[in-house]
């Protein structure tokens, strides 16, 4: 049997001064798996994400990606960890208004000699890969590369957001929301220009909405309700 992408063990978080938030004893996605997670406001979805990523760590269990153990790097190699292997997807984009549309893309590139490795390695050079990504997403006029990020639609900072996530081909995308700002129509083309370039770069999705209509687009689909033993206990 194949060892899962990403793995996490008896695990348990609380924010300070909180109750415990999460409290899941077992969660694997596999490799080039597309799973639907959603969850009410409020119920750690965000933070599971900030787990995953190792950017918190929690109290007690583990979370191992690609058979790394995150709590046995320090913070600054769970940053590194993170950016070769993980491409987020942000609710707000969080792209940097001051860079074009290209260099936000390859921002990655700029902290990880791996994405940057393998986009040259597909594309002969980095600009080749921006333009690969933005042209799949549908993105493909030129004058719009050296554009401000932030001069673009909210339609197109999502689409940007999302090539960024994919270039130099991380093994985990990870998208919070992303769809939150388009309207139906939108929201399924997008989604299917996802798991086209995913698929081509062998990416694992983990997509977090509140919108269960996608649901049935992806392999799997699951309540952070169901997975989490701390929301059964408030229940009880
Ligand atoms: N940095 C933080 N410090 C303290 N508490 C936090 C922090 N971030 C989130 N929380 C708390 O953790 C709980 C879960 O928040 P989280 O953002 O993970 O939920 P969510 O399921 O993603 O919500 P939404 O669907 O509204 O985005 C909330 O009660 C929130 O107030």
């Amino acid at each position: 049997m194949t060892s899962p992408l990403l793995e996490l063990n008896e695990l348990r978080f609380a924010w300070p001064q909180q109750p415990v938030l999460l409290d899941i004893a077992h969660f694997r996605l596999q490799a080039g798996e597309r799973l639907f997670l959603k969850g009410p406001s409020g119920s750690g979805k965000t933070t599971l994400l900030g787990l995953l990523g190792g950017v918190h760590l929690p109290q007690q269990g583990e979370v191992t990606l690609l058979g790394q153990s995150l709590a046995s790097l320090s913070a600054r190699q769970r940053d590194r960890f993170r950016t070769e292997h993980t491409g987020y997807i942000f609710q707000m984009f969080n792209l940097l208004p001051y860079l074009s549309v290209q260099d936000n893309v390859l921002l990655p590139c700029r902290f990880s000699a791996r994405r940057k490795d393998r986009a040259l390695q597909r594309h002969g050079s980095l600009e080749a890969a921006a333009a690969h990504l933005l042209n799949g997403l549908g993105l493909s006029d030129p004058a719009l590369l050296r554009r401000p990020a932030t001069a673009l639609s909210i339609g197109q900072q999502q689409r940007v957001a999302a090539a960024r996530a994919l270039i130099g081909n991380p093994e985990l995308v990870i998208a919070d929301e992303p769809t939150s700002a388009l309207d139906a129509d939108s929201r399924e083309a997008f989604l299917q220009l996802l798991f086209a370039e995913c698929s081509e770069a062998g990416s694992s999705l983990l997509f977090v909405s509140h919108d269960t209509a996608l649901a049935p687009l992806f392999d799997r689909s699951l309540a952070l309700p169901e997975l989490n033993r701390a929301t059964h206990l408030e229940a009880l």
